[in-house]
């Protein structure tokens, strides 16, 4: 029997999640995550879906990313899963950013890895944990293909007008400064399936997509193809994040050094990890945020009225560089969870068509859902995202089609 198996691995930088596939039907085998690598109390959850075993945890210290995929491949092995399984075909990698060259899923080499290594600058967050994670796999099956499935591939459409900032043309060009955006293999799987629910092909729609996770990002798709996104040289700009700030006037980290006294690796925390949600209000997590507002909380309904200002102008704004939209796709944890953002965004938007019915848009389920009543110009839809399965399709075909 042929290997149907992939395993995808998914490094952030301080948590792995995984699956494992099985690609004659798309079924899951094993699902799990390691979260707070480098703590004291790493944590790792493992759930064997095959057998019908039950969920393992796990707290006690992860050193790093090589430590914890081993912790992986320990617990795979105990469900007869283990990664020395004849029946994996491929392991398929998330890649953050790959910069201008990789436009498609890439077989990995020594070539491959010294250019993810080489973009290391423009994406400090991400790529050295998916740099580990591949070296740890390959460590553990040499033989086996591993494929790297990249965030920045969907958006290699983009017009240079779209791309470019305003800059100097050299020194852009010199430092390799442009607009990548991430996020976007969730972007091409939330498109195609928004498309497939309104029943028509993604070559005939515009779609905005707003992938709104703990990271959030928009992207305009005409045709299929990617004409703008919100993140650019790195994944802090453009929407409220959990952590993150997105869009702000650059000139505020001179001013946070000349008149502040901060470092640059000062800033540069306070950006991305003390910003956004939680440094408006203290918390990332729109559930808790929501509770609070419940209970009257200013600064929690102030954070949250920021959050949905930004979006609505991306909105806005891909309306106008899309011309005519066919649908609005909402996706991610709280794209597909929080109603209340989905109504705040919306909200007051009739005239570009866009309208929810509040009993849709309160209906709880996995599947994509229409939440724009019948007769609506525009099809706003909950859309769930599934980065690890787009990512398992794109690595099993490119492995079947070396094969
Ligand atoms: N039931 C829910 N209601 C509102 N928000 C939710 C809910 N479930 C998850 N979220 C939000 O989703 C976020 C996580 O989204 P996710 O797409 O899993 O992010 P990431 O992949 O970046 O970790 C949480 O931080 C939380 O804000
Ligand atoms: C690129 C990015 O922001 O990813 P995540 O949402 O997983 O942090
Ligand atoms: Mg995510």
């Amino acid at each position: 029997m042929s290997a149907t198996r992939v395993l995808v691995l998914n490094s952030g930088s301080s948590s792995v999640k995984y699956q494992l596939l099985d690609m004659r039907d798309s079924s899951r085998l094993a699902v799990g995550l390691v979260e707070r690598i480098g703590e004291e109390a790493s944590r790792l959850r493992h759930t064997p879906l095959s057998g019908g075993g039950e969920t393992r945890e796990w707290t006690g210290p992860i050193a790093d990313h090589e430590a914890a995929l081993k912790a992986v491949s320990a617990e795979l092995a105990k469900d007869g899963l283990g990664l020395d399984s004849p029946e994996l075909a491929a392991i398929g990698h998330r890649v953050v950013h790959g910069g201008k060259h990789f436009t498609e899923p890439t077989v990995i080499d020594d070539a491959v890895l010294a250019e993810i290594e080489r973009l290391i600058p423009v994406a400090p967050l991400h790529n050295p944990a998916n740099l580990t994670g591949i070296r740890t796999a390959r460590q553990l099956r040499p033989d086996l293909p591993q494929v790297a499935v990249f965030d920045t591939a969907f958006h290699t459409t983009m017009p240079e007008s779209a791309a470019r900032y305003a800059i100097d043309v050299e020194t852009a060009d010199r430092h390799r400064i442009r607009r990548y955006g991430f996020h976007g293999t969730s972007h091409a799987y939330v498109s195609r399936a928004t498309a497939r629910l309104l029943g028509k092909a993604p070559e005939d729609m515009n779609v905005i997509v707003l992938h709104l996770g703990n990271g959030a990002s928009a992207s305009a798709v005409r045709g299929g193809r990617c004409v703008d996104t919100s993140m650019g040289l790195t994944p802090l700009e453009g929407l409220v994040m959990g952590t993150r700030s997105g869009d702000m006037d650059p000139a505020v980290i001179f001013h946070l050094a000349r008149v502040g006294g901060m470092s640059i690796e000062e800033i540069d925390t306070l950006l991305n990890k003390k910003s956004g949600l939680i440094g408006l209000c203290g918390d990332n997590d729109m559930r808790e945020i929501r509770r609070r507002i419940d209970e009257g909380d200013e600064r929690a309904q102030l954070a949250f009225d920021i959050y949905i200002h930004r979006l609505k102008k991306y909105i806005g704004a891909y309306y106008a560089v899309l011309g005519t939209v066919d649908a609005v796709a909402f996706t991610a944890g709280v794209g597909e969870n929080a109603a209340p953002v989905r109504e705040a965004a919306m909200a007051g938007l009739e005239q570009l068509g866009l309208l929810v019915d509040a009993e849709l848009n309160a209906v709880r389920a996995d599947e994509p859902r229409l939440i724009s009543p019948a007769g609506a110009r525009v099809a706003v839809a909950v859309v769930p995202t599934d980065e690890e399965l787009e990512i398992a399709t794109q690595t099993y075909a490119l492995v079947e089609e070396n094969a």
